[in-house]
């Protein structure tokens, strides 16, 4: 196993016996790409598909950890998914038959039967569960919940097993104790996170080991809405989707390297942290349902698979996605059920990037019904519709021509192309008009059009000068943008040509624009557009000045002037966001504003910020200002009491606790630059 982390995708048969309207099928088992209505591909380290038996999922994602067990590494294998989707079932909660036994059982039976590999082993077991934050062992009596110190859960029975069926027992027994509960979508649902933890124990000559493997049979990952909880159910499901959102969190944060890993933000990473850490390994089974009624769940579950971690993009994977979409052309062609066009991407969305295939929907435009979108047609006035989902033409444009992958750049470059691209398909259907009028014996035919050509003409000119930019800017790409909004682009975009990246406010008053290019509304844009006699006529006409707005001298953003003022929507033009041209101020903006006005705005700002903070904060967020302990907070606040609000920040000066040079060191530490007289 090459990565500590490995993630596999499980989907269960469909529930659905005689309605067909399955929205998830596997693309491929290896490379392993699964597609899901609504345009999306996904790529993990593992899918499994609905036929898949139980034998198999156990012995590509589990056996390979027993090894790394009698090594001494922790191991913890997690069931993600929604309610009802085969979580209880792959880890196992009842010694089943042997077709059908789960993780757990295949577990017991492979480190039990073979003895003689094991000899030197002791095993004991644990099986408890957390219930709306608290710990209950599932192996004892006691109906109280157990205190947790530190991440050791006080009082929790160990019992030592020698066989596989003391282990079966207790694995029974504990099912039994857990809680459950009925939910619209599971009869049976498991409404707390099942942890079972095999310590073993490997002596020899030289040492002992001891390591732990943890199986984890989550709750279901509820939407409130569909399980149709109220009541204490409702809270339930609050807790548990805590827990949920803070397993990511932590998965997350190992596979990322990030220096603050979240584990005391629920119990159940509290309690697993000792085997939640870049030694160790974990594996994550996400469990989905094929059915189209849950597509919405479905996304999120492999949302958040993906978000804990990141998958590095294969040629392998962008063959298969090929060779599929080759294959069934028209599940990339058929307009969108109603049902899944209201999905979006859950809160978890992020760095979707580091797939082609796998880009997160925007807001879909649903198309007229029975539309189809046939490539290369000649389109009539009639016929406008909207384009395609930009996600999957992206996918296409960039793998079907060959001349240009978007994942061979830089993060910040692929969401900075994603943005332009968004812009112009916004504006695609105004760019079409002049091709819609009806042929007629007066005006000559239509040329032929076609989306796919138009689309891969426009992106292509736009990707090639981001190709230019980063060749230049190489080095502005090494940092990858984690949850990146549009916002975030605006700011990548942020500089000129100067090397420094230092923006610079032009030393001229900006030019009067000329009336005409001033369109009002759309309407009016969109009849300039038709009276324009051919595309590239106004594809050549002359660029619009850029606009860097001035914000109290804080970073300038660069926008688009927009087409009240430039007269022509940028949009239509994006080859020229990276123009060379000095950037000239909107003609709104305030002429005469420079840096320095600007800067001893924010100066003051900060002064009033901290001050304020100062004289209304409560110990909490008084310790949140840079160099101000527990200690120093609780004298501030004394001093407050007793001399009422401070008139500015040097009236501290005058609390006589501070020490040595204290408050200096707190004007500094603050970045408050006040002078002592
Ligand atoms: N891969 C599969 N093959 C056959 N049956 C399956 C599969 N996955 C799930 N099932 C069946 O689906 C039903 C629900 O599964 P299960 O109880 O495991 O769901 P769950 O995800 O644990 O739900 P909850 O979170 O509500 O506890 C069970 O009857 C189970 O036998």
């Amino acid at each position: 196993m090459e990565d500590s982390v490995n993630v596999g995708i499980r989907v269960r048969p469909s529930s659905n016996v005689f309605d067909q309207s399955i929205a998830v099928s596997v693309v491929s088992d290896n490379p392993p790409v699964l597609h899901v209505i609504n345009k999306q591909l996904y790529s993990f380290d593992h899918i499994f598909g609905e036929d898949a038996s139980q034998e198999k999922v156990y012995n590509i994602m589990v056996k390979p950890l027993v090894q790394k067990v009698l090594q001494g590494y922790n191991c913890t294998i997690f069931a993600y998914g929604q309610t009802g989707s085969g979580k209880t079932y792959t880890i196992g909660s009842h010694p089943k038959g042997d077709a059908e036994a789960g993780f757990i059982a295949r577990l017991c039976d492979e480190l039990f039967s073979n003895r003689e590999e094991y000899r030197d082993m002791a095993i004991s077991i644990n099986y408890y569960e957390i219930y709306n934050e608290k710990v209950f062992d599932l192996l004892s009596d006691k109906k109280e919940p157990l205190l947790v110190k530190g991440f050791k859960v006080d009082g929790l029975e160990t019992i030592h097993v020698h066989n596989q069926s003391e282990a079966a027992q207790l694995l029974a027994m504990g099912s039994l104790n857990r809680h459950t509960g009925e939910t619209k979508q599971n009869r049976y649902s498991s409404r707390s996170h099942a942890i079972f933890t095999l310590t073993c124990v490997v002596k020899n000559e030289i040492c002992e080991t001891e390591a732990k493997l943890n199986l984890v049979d989550l709750a279901g990952s509820e939407s409130v809405r569909k399980t149709g909880t109220e009541g204490s159910q409702f809270q339930e499901g609050i807790n548990i989707n805590k827990g949920l959102f803070y397993v990511g969190r932590v998965i997350n944060a190992l596979t990322t390297n990030m220096v603050h890993v979240p584990y005391r933000q629920s119990m159940i990473t509290t309690i697993l942290q000792d085997s939640l850490s870049k030694r160790n390994f974990i594996t994550l089974v996400a469990c989905v349902s094929p059915d189209l009624q849950d597509v919405h769940e479905t996304i999120q579950t492999l949302e958040f698979a993906q978000g804990t971690k990141k998958v590095k993009n294969k040629p392998e994977v962008n063959n298969a996605i090929l060779e599929y979409k080759k294959n069934n052309p028209t599940l990339f062609e058929r307009p969108i059920p109603t049902s899944a066009a209201k999905v979006r991407s859950t809160p978890l969305k992020r760095q979707n990037h580091s797939m082609d295939c796998a880009i997160t929907p925007g807001i879909v435009k649903k198309p007229k019904p029975n539309h189809t979108w046939t490539p290369c047609s000649a389109i009539t006035e009639c016929e406008i519709q909207t384009p395609p989902s930009l996600s999957a033409m992206s996918v296409a444009s960039t793998l079907r021509d060959g001349r240009f992958v978007l994942s061979s750049l830089s993060p910040i470059v692929q969401k900075c192309t994603e943005v332009v691209e968004n812009k112009i398909m916004e504006k695609f259907q105004l760019l079409m008009k002049p091709y819609t009028y009806r042929s007629t014996p007066e005006k000559p035919k239509t040329p032929q059009f076609s989306w796919q050509r138009l689309h891969s003409e426009v992106t292509q000119i736009v990707r090639n000068e981001f190709v230019q930019l980063t060749s230049q800017r190489s080095h502005t790409s090494s940092s990858p943008i984690e949850t990146s909004g549009d916002s975030n682009v605006a700011k990548r975009l942020d500089f000129d040509d100067d090397s420094s990246f230092v923006f610079k406010l032009p030393e001229k008053p900006p030019p009067k624009l000329p009336r005409k290019k001033a369109h009002k509304n759309e309407t009016e844009l969109d009849q300039s557009i038709q009276k324009a006699p051919r595309r590239s006529m106004r594809l050549s006409m002359k660029m619009p000045p850029l606009t860097f707005v001035v914000q109290s001298g804080k970073r300038k953003s660069l926008r688009l002037m927009d087409k009240n003022q430039a007269g022509v929507s940028p949009e239509r033009h994006p080859q020229r966001i990276i123009s060379k041209r000095p950037p000239i101020p909107t003609p709104r903006t305030k002429p005469s504003t420079s840096n320095t006005i600007s800067l001893e705005d924010a100066k003051i700002a900060h002064c009033n910020n901290i001050l304020n903070i100062l004289n209304n904060g409560n110990e909490k967020e008084l310790q949140k200002l840079p160099s101000v302990g527990l200690k120093t907070a609780k004298q501030i606040y004394l001093y407050r009491q007793l001399h009422g609000p401070l008139n500015n920040i040097k009236d501290l000066s005058k609390m006589q606790s501070w020490m040595g040079n204290q408050y200096q060191r707190f004007l500094r530490s603050n970045l408050l630059n006040i002078s002592e007289d």
